[in-house]
């Protein structure tokens, strides 16, 4: 509504190519390494979601760059491949030696840049700007030029290192925001004013050191930029890039621009990325966190069970997450019913309240309660408590310094007795690993977190611990219990788990 309002203001171009620096600037993240055969795949990925441009790296950094731009250029992908490389010789010369089809070269031209750390005059950078792109123009590759920290350059000496790059035959004028500093406004003035003074399509490359880089880009985009730089998960130096699954959903969704990206990708590779790269996604990520599409609050719960948009802007299917209805202190009667519904339970009104109450009760401890959980509790209330099917009948623990951790558990399943020893990096482990070995043999259940808090002060402190079990048809389990021994809670925290898991069958 208040968006085509505004729509006539702005110079949109008709559409938006996206350029993926995940393997280049993303890989720049402090302790990301990515190996050539990572990359690799992490490439075919961007490659199905349908980016423009993979910037795959910078070849002259290393022989391990080399070779990875090497073999993504190899792929033949239908994005373009594109090597990074300072307006040098020997790094122009690294990527038309790994066959990429197209160069990203750049050089700094703010006041900081140019004094302090590259110690030449503004025309020496223009002279050095001019041979880089004419160099990689004769080796027949296609160029993109970047002004770095363009943000912090005067704007008439801008111009005059654009307009040489164009005239010495650039493709694409890139615009870096390299330390983040603009905000849209600014960044519409700059691309606006640029507009007026090259020819070639401008895109821009945003940092997030004020969490401006997503917005920046789009206000790039208001005033005509025609490409933009993103990475996935908005990975990059310092606080990052723009996200590019961000960037990519406002300019469909927002925009209404058509993108060539599959966005029902957008999760599996976030997940993707993340997993291969150490880098976890907060809950709250926009487009692909794990809460993207949660909702827990009672009021929230109710719109949504009746039309989704009342509290999504977008279907959780368009980027490929799922919707989920999170039980806690903000549950209302209205996603608990639909629950219930959910697993077929069937309950009269005073059992519903008293289900409600405990769903509060625990909520206001500040429980997490999963789906296990409320159908565990459900099934006590009426009157088919868990069932004890797993019950420890024994256990010893060997600990101490030169010895292997190992502990010897006896537990009744159903009507068998089973024993095992097993090893682990302390007692606790032992004991959870010899649970495991036994119950494993009933059902697959994994232990997927583990916490444990000391409730009381000293040596003889009582223990909470909490875990989360998951067995193979995905259904999720709590356990909890409080004692002074650790073992020992974190014994009837995992059978508590495993039952609630095993009394649903
Ligand atoms: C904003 C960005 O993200 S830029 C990309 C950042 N990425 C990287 O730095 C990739 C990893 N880098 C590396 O492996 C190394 O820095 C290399 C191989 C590129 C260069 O290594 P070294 O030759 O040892 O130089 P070092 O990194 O210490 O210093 C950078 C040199 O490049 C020069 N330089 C920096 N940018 C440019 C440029 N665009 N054009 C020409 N020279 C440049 C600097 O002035 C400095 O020169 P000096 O060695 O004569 O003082
Ligand atoms: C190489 C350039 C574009 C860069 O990464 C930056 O300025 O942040």
């Amino acid at each position: 509504m208040y968006i085509e309002e505004v729509k006539p203001e702005m110079k949109l171009p008709e559409t938006v190519r996206i350029f993926d620096t995940t393997l280049r600037d993303g890989e720049q993240t402090p302790g990301v390494a990515l190996t050539v055969d990572e990359k690799i795949c992490i490439a075919r990925k961007l490659d199905s979601l349908g980016v423009d441009t993979i910037e795959a790296g910078f070849p002259a950094a290393s022989p391990g760059e080399m070779d990875s731009v090497r073999r993504i250029a190899d792929l033949d992908l239908d994005a373009n491949t594109c090597g990074l490389a300072r307006v040098l010789r020997e790094d122009i010369d690294a990527v038309i030696d790994c066959g990429a089809d197209y160069i990203h070269t750049f050089i700094g031209t703010s006041p900081l840049h140019r004094k302090y750390k590259l110690k030449m005059s503004p025309e020496e950078i223009i002279d050095r700007a001019v041979f880089g792109v004419e160099y990689a123009v004769e080796h027949g590759l296609r160029v993109e030029f970047s002004a770095e920290d363009a943000t912090r350059t005067e704007f008439d000496y801008l111009v005059g290192v654009y307009r040489a790059a164009e005239d010495a035959g650039a493709d694409m004028i890139n615009v870096p925001d390299t330390v983040g500093v603009m905000i849209p406004r600014a960044m519409n003035r700059l691309i606006r004013g640029l507009r007026d003074e090259v020819r070639t399509p401008i895109s821009v490359h945003c940092h997030n050191d004020f969490g401006l880089a997503v917005a920046n880009s789009l206000a790039a985009v208001e005033a005509g930029a025609s490409q933009v730089h993103a990475t996935i998960n908005g990975l990059g130096e310092r606080a990052g890039n723009a996200a590019l699954e961000e960037v990519v959903m406002a300019l469909i969704t927002r925009y209404d621009l058509p993108l060539t990206i599959k966005t029902t990708e957008l999760v599996n590779i976030s997940e993707f990325v993340s997993k291969i790269t150490g880098v976890r996604m907060p809950p709250n990520k926009a487009i692909v966190g794990e809460n993207a599409f949660a909702h827990e609050a009672g009021i929230h719960v109710h719109g949504v069970l009746e039309k989704a948009e009342t509290y999504e802007p977008i279907t959780p299917e368009m980027v490929g997450h799922k919707r989920r209805i999170v039980l806690g202190k903000h549950t209302g009667a209205n996603a608990l019913r639909s629950k219930l519904q959910e697993y077929g339970i069937d309950m009269n009104e005073d059992q519903f309240c008293t289900l409600y109450e405990q769903v509060k009760r625990l909520g206001d401890k500040g429980k997490r309660i999963t789906d296990a959980d409320l159908r565990a509790m459900a099934v006590t209330i009426l009157g088919k408590a868990t069932r004890e099917i797993v019950k420890l009948e024994g256990i010893a623990v060997m600990t101490g310094e030169s010895v292997m951790p190992t502990a010897t558990v006896k537990l009744r399943i159903g009507d068998e007795i089973k024993t095992t020893s097993m090893t682990g990096v302390g007692p606790v482990d032992a004991a959870i690993n010899a649970i495991q070995s036994l119950v494993s043999e009933t059902a697959d259940i994994e232990l997927d977190e583990y916490n444990i808090e000391a409730i009381t002060g000293g040596t003889n402190a009582l223990a909470e611990v909490f875990v989360v079990m998951s067995d193979a048809d995905g259904n999720k389990a709590t356990g909890r219990s409080t004692r002074e021994d650790i073992v020992m809670a974190s014994v009837e925290a995992v059978l508590d788990a495993i039952n609630k898991i095993l009394s649903l069958k």
